[in-house]
């Protein structure tokens, strides 16, 4: 499918009924912050909404009108895009991502008359974690168990309350709402459940029925999953029941796939994926990422945990952060990781897989007495010294870049070229997964 082709497909639908954009209200401008006023052009769109609904209306002739009968609409569509760069590469920046939780110290006995607040010791899960991703890479997380990897893509996908996070997480230069977040993003958990009985191909269009429009007709619904179907690489597993452990279904790695298309039937743009590799085979483990891959060359941003990636996967990863005991021991591409051990003293011998000596080592720092704190210390200064960039993200580039394309514009650009189905609202993959709660038409808490 072609990106036009997505997007005459996903937004060619009848008239959208009001409660299909509950989260992009039509009648209010989306909470944008920074958004910078624009004066040239006053037919361009005041909001995304209202630019969705321009594109639903423009279609509002019915499900078998070829696109071509709408032209003008169309084209007025173009046009409120026509100022715009043909791709305009989304950016989610980080910085200084710091969380932490009170835990109590010890039990508090009911008779010994101190509260449990005086005994509470605070733990911090993340250290100032700075960090960019960009559209069409993926973004892993890695480090051992327990040092954070969860809880950054909780704070990245706006799962952690704005209170007890510190930092900030922008898209293109502004602050998310956490509504549109919810419309633009999907987080896939570690583990899905699935329908047995039901085929890969059922499920998916399960998921279209329900996660989509009620005004995108069925023919389009179906021609969405077509698309993942392929998009997935699970055109032979297509007619295969989900299965379980008494039935014989789908392959462990197929599963994992037909999961992530339940989460990404709305075509999102920032996709977050906690250990979609687990449990799976080297093979199957590749192919997921490999998918995964194909998601962000299609204009999405995908950021994900994964424990020990093979060295096939490295390969399909654009930026790595490692994290110990919640900061930053690394970041930066995989081709980065022989000058930095090599800088610090520590250089990967020929051969060996780089992330399993990367995290080999930290995990033997963390069993000395001083800890990762020379690694988080040596890599601060080596982001300082190859990342200038980063450190000094107003220079006079990224200025530029911000200001000539508002992160409202940048949305409307990417819908346009077919990303992003108007109206599917829930990033919530427990809710969907689930089948009395999968019957919720819009994901709506
Ligand atoms: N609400 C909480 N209260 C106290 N500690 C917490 C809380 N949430 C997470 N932690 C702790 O924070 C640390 C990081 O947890 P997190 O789940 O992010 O690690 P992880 O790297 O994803 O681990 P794994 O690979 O095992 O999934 C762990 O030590 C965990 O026990």
């Amino acid at each position: 499918m072609s990106r036009v082709g997505g997007s005459s497909l996903l937004l060619t639908a009848g008239g959208a009924a009001d409660e299909d954009l509950a989260i992009l209200n039509i009648n209010q401008p989306l909470e944008l912050q920074k958004y910078p006023k624009r004066s040239a052009k006053p037919s361009v769109s005041r909001t995304l909404a209202d630019l969705l609904m321009r594109v639903e209306d423009a279609n509002n002739s019915g499900d078998n009108t070829p696109v071509v009968n709408n032209h003008h609409r169309v084209l007025d569509i173009t046009y409120a895009c026509s100022s715009l760069p043909a791709s305009y590469p989304f950016v989610l920046s980080f910085e200084n991502l710091t969380y932490s939780v009170k835990i109590p110290q010890k039990l508090t006995l009911p008779f010994c008359g101190k509260s449990s607040a005086d005994n509470s010791q605070e733990k911090i899960l993340l250290n100032g974690i700075s960090g960019e991703a960009r559209e069409g890479e993926i973004m892993a997380v890695l480090g051992a168990s327990g040092s954070g990897k969860s809880t950054l893509i909780d704070a990245l996908a706006d799962r952690i309350s704005k209170e007890s996070l510190r930092g900030s997480v922008t898209l293109n230069g502004e602050i998310l709402e956490s509504r549109l977040l919810k419309v633009i993003s999907a987080y896939v958990m570690q583990d899905d459940l699935l329908f047995p009985m039901l085929t890969v191909e059922e499920t998916l269009m399960f998921s279209a029925e329900f996660r989509l429009p009620r005004s995108l007709s069925k023919k389009k619904k179906k021609g969405r999953v077509q698309a993942l179907i392929d998009q997935l690489g699970l055109r032979n597993a297509a007619k295969t029941v989900i299965g379980d452990e008494g039935h014989r279904g789908v392959s462990g790695g197929e599963r994992r796939r037909v999961s992530i298309g339940i989460d990404i039937i709305h075509d999102p743009i920032l996709l977050f994926l906690d250990e979609p590799t687990s449990g799976l085979d080297s093979t199957s483990a590749f192919m997921v990422v490999k998918v995964l891959q194909r998601i962000a060359l299609s204009g999405s941003i995908v950021i994900m945990s994964i424990h020990q990636p093979s060295y096939r996967i490295l390969n399909l990863l654009d930026r790595l952060i490692f994290l110990s005991h919640g900061n930053t021991v690394f970041g930066g591409s995989p081709s980065n990781l022989p000058e930095f051990f090599s800088e610090f003293g520590n250089p990967i011998p020929e051969n060996e897989n780089r992330t399993e000596f990367a995290l080999d080592l930290i995990r033997e720092l963390e069993e000395t007495p001083d800890g990762t704190k020379n690694l988080v210390d040596f890599n601060r200064s080596w982001q300082s010294r190859n990342n200038p960039k980063r450190n000094h993200h107003h220079n006079k580039s990224d200025k530029a870049s911000t200001k000539t394309l508002s992160l409202k514009d940048a949305i409307s650009a990417s819908v346009s070229r077919g990303k992003l189905v108007s109206g599917a609202t829930t990033t919530d993959s427990n809710l969907t997964s689930s089948f009395p709660t999968f019957a919720n038409p819009f994901g709506l808490k």
